[in-house]
């Protein structure tokens, strides 16, 4: 599904207006009678229903306008509260504006804080508050009136529904900037924003609907809109189906370079992950110390031991070895576990770039990459680079604050900079391309932040390479398919559960996804 920023759906907007001639107050009139449609769906009758209309200095305000003439029309009680003063509005706006003060409903300016309290007591005294403060215009912060109405809106303990999108929620970041409203349902037009997924907006929206406004479909699709929602039916299409005369050398080849001395469990997690995820031949390569304790581990992986330094990471002459194992494999995971001995990064680098099957770059072989990032050029195959936050903040010389406060925009930048695929774990994983292609990941949960899931998701990707995907439908299908395994294992309690527990739950997510 695809997502429209701010600017692209203020661009269709302005299309739809002056090429096709679809007057705005068409497309407010559309917009406003979809909150309608939400709330019959909500309550069987609205008459006699009390609702409170907060209203913006702009078209979301318009919007607002619109239900609450088809509030009043319905026999609700209605009382709009105007941010501000009638003759500051304009547009459309003004003209709903003006029909609803025609039909005599009860229009009240907030222009200081001695009408706050008026807000509160008929807020008190609603079923419903209808939040069209602040939509895709909003800027900057809110603050003074704007915050105050908000926090008792917040504090009303109703039903909050938003229009378009809940105010104070940006809506390409999901960044919220001062105070945000706390909808149970929100209604947004033409296409969803990306800040209705995003942290902490997503925390927001409450249940999202996409309406229909009737802005031509020409209009939207020749938009060049390069953000998307994962969906399941796009996931179901492009994995891998196993043939029934499968053998496990027809499900692919998958090297995994992981491990140091007293980090075995994030190299045994993505050796794993790679098989849960279907692959044929999973070989673990890691520094030799670490050999017979792997070989314990996992029965079903192969171990190749690696020359290592003397505190127990991958050396310079292990570089041999490891492109001579990877020239027989379809994928290299390369990364966790193995530590951050400068001498294990220059071996990575090195393997990296010599490398010619496509690659997952993970943990601390992104740790070796700081500085280094040119060489991602170098790589014979569009490479995956699985950073969390902290990783990409170290790659990218920002702060964590700076990557989530943008986690799209950050992983756009650096998809398009390093030539290479991002996926920027995190709360809503994002995963962009350098052509500026961005896919939102909504599945997963909070019981996934816990040691180890980073690495089985490297395996996860590398293992739906190995089955002949390319990296970048593995790349948004692993991701899909390792919440949803997250979602599967915190059927079983979410907090408490462990990265080997969604180590199992991986092969139900993909019979859940695909049948098999
Ligand atoms: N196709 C569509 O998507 C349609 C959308 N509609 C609605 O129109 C709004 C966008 O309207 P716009 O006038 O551009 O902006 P807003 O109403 O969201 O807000 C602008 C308004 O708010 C003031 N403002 C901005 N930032 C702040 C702030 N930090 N604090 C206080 N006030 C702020 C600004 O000065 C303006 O006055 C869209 O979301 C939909 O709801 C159309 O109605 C139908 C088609
Ligand atoms: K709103």
């Amino acid at each position: 599904m695809r997502v429209a920023t701010a600017s692209e759906m203020r661009e269709i907007d302005n299309i739809a207006i002056d090429e096709y001639g679809i007057p705005g107050t068409v497309l407010m009139e559309n917009a406003g009678v979809a909150v309608i449609r939400r709330l019959e769906s909500i309550w069987e009758s609205l008459a006699e229903r009390k609702f409170c209309v907060l209203a913006g200095k702009g078209n979301n305000g318009g919007d607002g306008y619109v239900i609450a003439r088809h509030l009043a029309n319905q026999g609700a009680k209605v009382k709009v509260f105007l941010l501000g003063e009638k003759a500051g509005i304009s547009g459309d706006a003004r003209i709903n504006l003006d029909i609803i003060d025609k039909m005599g409903l009860d229009i009240i300016e907030i222009v200081s804080e001695r009408d706050w309290d008026k807000v509160k007591v008929a807020s008190a005294f609603s079923d419903c508050l209808v939040d069209a403060l602040l939509g895709t215009g909003f800027r900057g912060e809110v603050s003074g009136d704007m915050a105050h109405i908000i926090d008792i809106m917040n504090a009303a303990g109703k039903l909050v529904i938003a229009v378009d999108i809940p105010s104070g929620v940006e809506a390409d970041t999901g960044r919220i900037c001062g105070k945000a409203v706390q909808a149970a349902y929100t209604v947004t037009f033409g296409l969803p924003k990306p800040g209705l997924f995003l942290y902490p907006g997503a925390e927001c929206a409450g249940e999202i609907t996409v309406a229909d406004i009737g802005i031509p479909t020409a209009v939207v699709s020749r938009q060049n809109i390069k953000q998307n929602i994962i969906m399941a039916g796009m996931v179901q299409a492009i994995l891998p189906r196993r043939s029934p005369a499968a053998h496990k050398g027809t499900s692919g080849r998958t090297l995994v370079i992981a491990g140091s001395r007293d980090l075995s469990g994030a190299a045994a997690m993505a050796a794993e992950g790679a098989l849960r995820a279907g692959a044929g031949l999973v070989t673990l390569s890691a520094p030799a110390s670490l050999q017979n304790l792997l070989a314990m581990k996992l029965t079903e992986v192969m171990t190749k031991p690696l020359a290592e330094t003397e505190t127990g990471g991958i050396c310079r002459e292990a570089v041999g070895e490891m492109l001579q194992l990877a020239s027989g494999s379809d994928v290299v995971a390369i990364g966790p576990g193995l530590g951050r001995h400068e001498e294990t990064a220059s071996a990575v680098r090195e393997t990296i770039t010599a490398a010619q099957c496509p690659l997952v770059i993970d943990a601390d072989a992104l740790y070796a990459l700081a500085g280094y990032t040119n060489l991602l050029n170098e790589c014979a195959a569009l490479p995956v680079l699985t950073p969390h936050p902290g990783e990409m903040a170290r790659l990218t010389k920002l702060d964590v604050e700076a990557v989530n406060a943008d986690r799209v925009g950050v992983a756009r930048q650096a998809a398009g900079e390093w030539g290479c695929i991002i996926v920027l774990k995190g709360a809503r994983t994002v995963v962009a391309f350098p052509d500026g292609e961005i896919y939102i990941n909504t599945t997963g949960n909070a019981g996934m932040a816990t040691g180890g899931t980073g690495d089985v998701l490297t395996g996860v990707i590398a293992g739906l390479i190995a089955q002949g995907m390319s990296s970048h439908d593995a790349a948004v299908a692993g991701v899909y398919v390792h919440g949803l395994a997250g979602d599967v294992a915190a059927q079983g309690g979410m907090v408490g559960m462990t990265a080997m527990d969604l180590l199992k739950a991986v092969p139900a997510a993909l019979y859940g996804i695909t049948g098999c």
